[in-house]
């Protein structure tokens, strides 16, 4: 397959951006909800700054994160948008749920409640995206905090996320258990996603771009990192 003039263009863009060091960065869009009080703030920092606060202070409407990561040398933006659990603000909040590639739904292990209340989180962040678009996850939070009830919640939670199509995933943002591979687990997921949307935008083309070492990488990381990534799928970078 030869190299169009619009690949060329395409490559001299983006290689010329990169070079300058102002590569506007591709970006995955995550929104959190849940209840007042789940931890969802606390889940963010933890991952973002890697603290943790005893103290609780409400978000006020919503709050964003950005954290950057990079894939064999191929940047990334994770925007993180953290959304109020108050009611009264709910409205303002929900105006950020819409272009959400990933929608993490929390809810507090401890506190059984706030798990029956996951379904309508889901509905309302749903109904702004289209359907399909958007990866699920069910969180239960302050699994530190494991008792009996927290153990009767989890199963309760594992059939809630059978039934919301998510995959579920128990935290503490408190001693850290599960906040990296959690993260790392969406990241991957939405990465590997974008770049089949690319691929099909790109029309493949983008596998035969320049020397190859653009795709060598890309393959590489593809395999290193996204094991779950189907061989239909890989198989579109090798096909030049
Ligand atoms: N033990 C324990 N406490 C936690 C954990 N995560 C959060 N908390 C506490 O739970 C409280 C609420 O946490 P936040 O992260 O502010 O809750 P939120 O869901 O963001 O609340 P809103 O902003 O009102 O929606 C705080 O006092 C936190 O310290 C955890 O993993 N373990």
């Amino acid at each position: 397959m030869e190299l169009t003039s619009q690949d060329l263009d395409y490559l001299d863009r983006n290689l010329e951006s990169a070079s300058h060091g102002s590569l506007i960065y591709p970006e995955i869009v995550f929104v959190v909800v849940g209840d007042l009080y789940v931890g969802k703030t606390s889940l963010i920092n933890r991952f973002c700054k890697d603290n943790f606060d005893r103290d609780y202070k409400a978000t006020i409407g919503v709050d964003f994160e950005i954290e950057r990561f990079e894939i064999s040398g191929i940047p990334y933006n994770l925007q993180i948008w953290d959304t109020a659990g108050q009611e009264k603000f709910k409205c303002i909040a929900s105006a950020y749920y819409r272009g959400a590639e990933v929608i993490i739904t929390v809810f507090d292990l401890a506190d059984i409640q706030t798990l029956d209340h996951t379904k309508q989180w889901l509905e309302d962040a749903l109904r702004e995206n289209e359907p399909d678009s958007s990866f699920i996850f069910l969180v239960g939070t302050k699994k530190d905090l494991s008792d009996a009830v927290c153990e009767r919640t989890e199963l309760d939670a594992i059939r809630f996320a059978n039934e919301m199509q998510a995959e579920y995933w128990s935290v503490s943002a408190k001693t850290g258990e599960n906040v990296k591979e959690f993260f790392s687990r969406v990241a991957a997921l939405a990465f590997e996603q974008s770049m089949i949307k690319e691929l099909e935008k790109t029309d493949g083309h983008m596998v035969q771009i320049g020397t190859g070492n653009l795709i060598s990488k890309l393959s590489f990381a593809f395999c290193v990192y996204f094991p779950c990534l189907q061989s239909e799928e890989l198989e579109k970078f090798f096909k030049c």
